[in-house]
């Protein structure tokens, strides 16, 4: 069953302000998704490659409500991430690059007991699931620290542990392992994705990382300049992808 259905998703950015546009330094807006449609089933994890700029983030955020299509409709467990934005938030878990959304002058129990109440987590359970999460994701040893002190690597633990906390049945994770080195980012994925095979959960990654897409994605798909032009196993796909990145410039797109 589709836990992830999107169908002709399209975003333009607003055109760029009045002031970068009198100083003559903005160029127009360009669609960053133009009729994306796919889906992912409960239990499958699909990655999302493409050069930068294909369009991989806007996806991510319109999937978890953080931002509106222009048209086309996206619907997550079941919702449509429009009309029923508090439900898929409930039903999300959601680890953004640009979002670590962490109080940096709380500890990361701290920061992960908020997010327990906001996402109704059972009270009595909240520092169990605290606990096993900091020890799949070797983060025991930061739950007593300000997150302010954190490494960038470190943050990324406290992040999936706060994404996992609630059980989500649809995992949006983008670059998340970006930050971790390479042996403790194979350890973390593969104790997330275990997590989130254990509940049957769907899984979207966004990734520049080949090795790591051939490694857990069942599927995978290509977005280049916001149209997903390739989709099927990494084998498939990996050929035609390995074109675009070879011929893809900045400006090209
Ligand atoms: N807030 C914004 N305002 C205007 N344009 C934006 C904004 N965010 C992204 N864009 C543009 O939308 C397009 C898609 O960007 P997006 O961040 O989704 O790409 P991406 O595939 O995630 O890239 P990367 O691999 O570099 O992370 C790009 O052309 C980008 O410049």
């Amino acid at each position: 069953m589709p836990e992830v259905e999107v169908a002709a998703l399209e975003k333009t950015y607003p055109p760029p302000g009045l002031w970068a546009r009198l100083r003559g330094r903005a160029s127009p807006s360009r669609p960053a998704l133009r009729g994306v449609s796919f889906h992912v089933d409960a239990g499958e994890v699909v990655a999302l490659i493409g050069p930068n700029g294909a369009g991989k983030s806007t996806l991510l955020r319109i999937l978890c409500g953080l931002l509106l299509p222009d048209a086309g409709t996206a619907r997550v467990a079941s919702r449509d991430v429009v009309k029923d934005r508090p439900e898929v938030r409930r039903h999300v878990g959601a680890a953004l690059s640009d979002d670590r959304g962490l109080a940096p002058r709380l500890t990361s129990r701290q920061n992960l007991r908020f997010y327990a109440a906001l996402y109704d987590v059972p009270p009595r359970e909240v520092d169990t699931r605290i606990d096993e999460l900091a020890h799949a994701l070797e983060a025991r040893r930061l739950l007593d620290r300000e997150t302010r002190t954190l490494s960038s690597g470190e943050k990324a633990r406290v992040v999936l542990m706060r994404t996992l906390l609630h059980r989500p049945r649809v995992l949006l994770l983008d670059e998340v392992t970006r930050s971790l080195d390479p042996g403790a980012a194979r350890r973390v994925r593969n104790r997330v994705l275990t997590d989130a095979a254990s509940r049957g959960a769907a899984v979207l990654f966004a990734s520049h990382d080949l090795a790591e897409v051939q490694a857990v994605a069942h599927r995978v798909l290509l977005l280049d300049a916001g149209r997903i032009t390739a989709a099927g196993t990494f084998a498939d796909v990996r050929p035609i992808a390995e074109e675009v990145f070879a011929s893809t410039t900045s400006e090209d797109t």
